[in-house]
């Protein structure tokens, strides 16, 4: 499904992705998690072209992403929703305008019809009358769900999550972490997430990445992965002051 293979990405002299190998599995959720900075961001990134290695392989579905033409790598993009940090939503829009955007600039849809769409996709995440509202009258949970809808709506075939539960308090984010799983469920999309959720991710994600030094150190179960008996990924998961990771 996507298929990175020997990525070297640096940033002047700081090497951020060295030689990273990862092949995300068809249909199921997969988490990429690793300490802060170590370049969760610059990888997913990478998935949907829009940093380019100066290194390496990525495909999707088999197609090459790099080195094509824009026309094609849009055709590529249209595969994906993303689902970004900060939920990405335009400020000057209300809730219905940001979710209907993607329909209106992609599709030659009706009015009646993106509405319908539109008011489905929110029901989808459990938002009612709030079509209205402006992105400074959400809280940061329902900016998330406004965010999914958007992502949601053209039906991808993968779904990007950079972190979609950083900021919220905990029973939002058990909402939302539910709500991934229940699209997922339904929609069946590949899902990759990455998070700093641990535990909780393990219950959401059927495979875990740990990024590590510019690779994947382990990628596995989200069982092996909580077992791990990698020093790194063990301390990584408890949470732990001793062991390989520095703190700088
Ligand atoms: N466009 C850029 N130009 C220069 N450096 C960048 C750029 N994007 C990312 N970096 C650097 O790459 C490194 C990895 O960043 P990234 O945001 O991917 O980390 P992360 O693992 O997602 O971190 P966190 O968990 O804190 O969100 C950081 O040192 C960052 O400063």
């Amino acid at each position: 499904m996507i298929s990175l293979s020997n990525l070297h990405k640096s940033f002047g002299s700081q090497t951020v992705l060295n030689g990273l190998d990862l092949e995300i599995p068809a249909g199921q959720i997969t988490a990429i998690i690793g300490p802060s900075g170590e370049g969760k961001s610059v990888l997913i990134k990478h998935m949907i072209g829009l940093m380019q290695p100066d290194q390496g392989r990525i495909e999707v579905d088999g197609e090459s992403i790099l080195g094509i033409r824009r026309s094609q790598l849009n055709r590529i993009r249209e595969k994906f929703g993303m689902l970004f940090q900060n939920a990405a939503l335009f400020d000057s829009m209300n809730v219905f305008e940001n979710v209907a955007f993607p329909l209106q600039e992609k599709t030659a849809l009706s009015k009646s019809e993106i509405r319908d769409r539109v008011i489905s996709a929110l029901e989808d995440v459990g938002l009612k009358n709030v079509e209205h509202k402006y992105t400074d009258e959400l809280s940061g949970g329902m900016k998330k769900r406004v965010g999914l809808a958007r992502a949601l709506l053209l039906n991808p075939k993968i779904i990007l999550f950079d972190e979609p539960t950083t900021g919220l308090d905990p029973i939002i984010k058990r909402a939302i972490h539910q709500l991934i799983k229940d699209t997922h469920a339904k929609f069946g999309f590949t899902a990759v997430v990455v998070s700093h959720e641990i535990p909780e991710i393990f219950d959401v994600a059927q495979n875990v990445a740990m990024l590590y030094k510019g690779r994947i150190l382990q990628f596995g179960t989200a069982a092996e992965i909580r077992h791990s008996q990698d020093p790194v990924v063990r301390q990584f998961v408890s949470g732990s002051l001793d062991g390989p990771i520095q703190m700088v």
